[in-house]
C-alpha cells in the first residue's frame, strides 16, 4: 500500500488486514508480505492493493475516484459544544477512516479483541471483505460556521444554504448538517459497515441527522468507465467531467487559492439533492416523449440527431420539425453551451427505498455533484432546470444540503486540521 502510517499518531506496522488476518488465524500461515494474501480460503475475488485506493493526497479520495458501485452518505449534527471534544472526534474519525480504507478493522483488533466485557470498537461485519475501493470524503456544511465553535471567521463565502428553487418539496429531515461523510465502495456492506462504525464512535459528539444508501452509480468519473443507467434507464454520466481531464477540473471542481479560506485550497465543494423520481408516471410515457425528456435517445444515450453516444451535443441542429433536442429537453438545459460554460462533476447514486404506503417505488437519484462555486455553479445551473426542464413532470426534489469537503490530507494531518489550526 502507498498509503503511508496507518493512523496519523502510529506506526504503519499498526496490524493485519481484516483478509489477512482471517488468512493467518484460519490457516495458521504466515503472511508473505505486503500485499499478499495467505491461505485464505475465503478470500473475496478481486481482494488485493488493486481495490485500496489511498486515503491520503492532494484531493480527498471519492471525488475524481472511478466512481464505485454503492454509497452510503450520512449528515451529522455536531451535539457537543466543546471545539476540543469536536476535533477529538475528528482525530479519531481519521485514524478509522484510514484504517478501513485500507481494508483494517476500524481500531486494531477492535472486533474481537477489547475483551469479554467491552462492547467491540470494530462492529465485525466487514472482517471477511476486502477493502473494496471504500473512500470515505468528509464534508463540513453551513451549520459548523455559527458560534459554537468559533469558526465563524472560517467560512467560505460560497458556503450557504442553497436557496428554495421552484417546485422544491424538501423535507427538513432530509436537509442540511453539519458534517456530511460519503463513504463509496464496491461493496454495499463495506460502505454500511464504515458509516456505521463513524456514527458509533460519534456518540456523545455528533449525531445522525439523516443517511442515504444508494446502489448503482448513476455517473462515470473516469474514461475508464463505461456509462451506467439510471432508473428511468437512460445512459447517465456521458457528458460528465471525468478525471483524465485536468484542466477542466482545475477549472470547474477544485478551489484555487485565490477563490476563498486558504484551509479549502484544493478542495471543493459537495451540494446533495435527493431527487425521487415518479418511476410509475415515466413507465407510463412512450419512448418518443422519454427521449424528448431527456433530449438523447435510449438504447445508444446519443444526442437526438446523432447516433453514437459521444457524438457533440448540437443544440443548432434542425429537423424537418424543429430542434433535434427540444427546448425544454434535460441535456440542452443543463449544458455548458445552454450555461455560458458552467460545469459540474456529478457523482450520484440510484436509490430505492421500498415504496412510500401508497403503492408507489420511493425510488430515485441520490443526486451528489462537485463543484469550485456552488452559487456560481450548481444554482444557476439548477435554477434553469427548476423552470423549465421537461423532466419535472416526473421529479421531485425532496432533499438538498451543500458542504465543503477539505483538500487531501498530508501525513499526520486530521480531517478539518487546516480549517481548526488556521
Ligand atoms: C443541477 C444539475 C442536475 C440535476 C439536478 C440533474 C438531475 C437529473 N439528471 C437526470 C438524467 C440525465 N442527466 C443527463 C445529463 C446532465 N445532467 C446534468 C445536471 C443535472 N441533472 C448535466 C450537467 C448533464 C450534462 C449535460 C450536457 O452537457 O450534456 C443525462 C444525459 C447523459 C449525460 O450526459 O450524463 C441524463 C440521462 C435525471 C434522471 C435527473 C433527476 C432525477
Ligand atoms: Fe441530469
Amino acid at each position: 500500500m502507498s498509503d503511508g502510517p496507518i493512523t496519523p499518531s502510529g506506526p504503519a506496522s499498526a496490524g493485519l488486514s481484516r483478509r489477512r488476518l482471517f488468512g493467518a488465524v484460519g490457516a495458521g500461515a504466515v503472511l508473505a508480505g505486503a500485499g499478499a494474501v495467505v491461505g485464505r480460503s475465503t478470500a473475496p475475488s478481486g481482494s488485493g492493493d488493486a481495490d485500496v485506493v489511498a486515503f491520503r493526497g492532494e484531493h480527498q479520495a471519492g471525488i475524481v475516484t472511478p466512481a464505485q458501485d454503492r454509497m452510503h452518505f450520512v449528515a451529522f449534527d455536531v451535539t457537543t459544544r466543546d471545539r476540543n471534544e469536536l476535533i477529538a472526534l475528528l482525530k479519531t474519525w481519521t485514524d478509522m477512516s484510514q484504517r478501513m480504507t485500507a481494508g483494517l478493522e476500524a481500531t486494531e483488533n477492535g472486533a474481537t479483541g477489547d475483551g469479554a466485557y467491552h462492547p467491540p470498537s470494530d462492529t465485525g461485519e466487514a472482517l471477511d471483505l476486502a477493502a473494496s475501493r471504500l473512500t470515505l470524503t468528509i464534508g463540513f456544511g453551513p451549520s459548523l460556521f455559527d458560534d459554537r465553535f468559533g469558526l465563524a471567521d472560517s467560512k467560505p463565502a460560497a458556503l450557504e444554504d442553497l436557496p428554495h428553487f421552484p417546485a422544491d418539496n424538501l423535507d427538513p429531515a432530509r436537509c442540511g448538517g453539519d458534517i456530511a461523510i460519503q463513504a463509496c465502495a464496491d461493496d454495499p456492506q463495506v460502505a454500511v459497515h464504515a458509516i456505521r462504525n463513524l456514527a458509533r464512535v460519534a456518540f456523545g459528539t455528533a449525531s445522525v441527522r439523516w443517511s442515504q444508501l444508494g446502489f448503482g452509480r448513476t455517473s462515470s468519473t473516469s474514461t475508464t468507465q463505461a456509462t451506467p443507467r439510471n432508473l428511468f434507464g437512460f445512459k447517465d454520466g456521458t457528458n460528465n467531467l471525468k478525471a483524465e481531464d485536468p484542466d477542466a477540473l482545475t477549472e470547474s471542481v477544485w478551489v484555487a487559492d485565490t477563490d476563498d479560506q486558504p484551509w479549502l485550497t484544493g478542495g471543493t465543494y459537495l451540494v446533495a439533492r435527493r431527487i425521487r423520481m415518479l418511476i410509475e408516471q415515466w413507465d407510463r410515457a412512450v419512448l418518443n416523449e422519454q427521449e424528448a425528456v431527456i433530449g438523447r435517445d435510449k438504447r445508444e444515450g446519443a444526442p437526438l440527431g446523432k447516433k453514437a453516444e459521444f457524438d457533440e451535443l448540437d443544440l443548432e441542429s434542425k429537423g424537418p420539425d424543429g430542434p433535434f433536442i427540444p427546448v425544454t429537453a434535460h441535456v440542452r438545459l443543463a449544458s455548458e453551451q445552454h450555461l455560458g460554460g458552467i460545469r459540474i462533476l456529478r457523482r450520484g447514486y440510484n436509490f430505492t427505498d421500498g415504496s412510500d404506503g401508497l403503492g408507489h417505488l420511493d425510488a430515485g437519484l441520490f443526486f451528489i455533484a462537485f463543484c469550485r462555486n456552488p452559487l456560481e455553479q450548481f444554482v444557476p445551473m439548477q435554477l434553469e432546470l427548476a423552470r423549465s426542464d421537461a423532466l419535472n413532470e416526473y421529479i421531485q426534489h425532496v432533499g438538498s444540503a451543500v458542504f465543503a469537503c477539505p483538500p487531501g490530507l498530508r501525513d499526520g494531518e486530521y480531517w478539518g486540521q487546516r480549517l481548526f489550526e488556521s
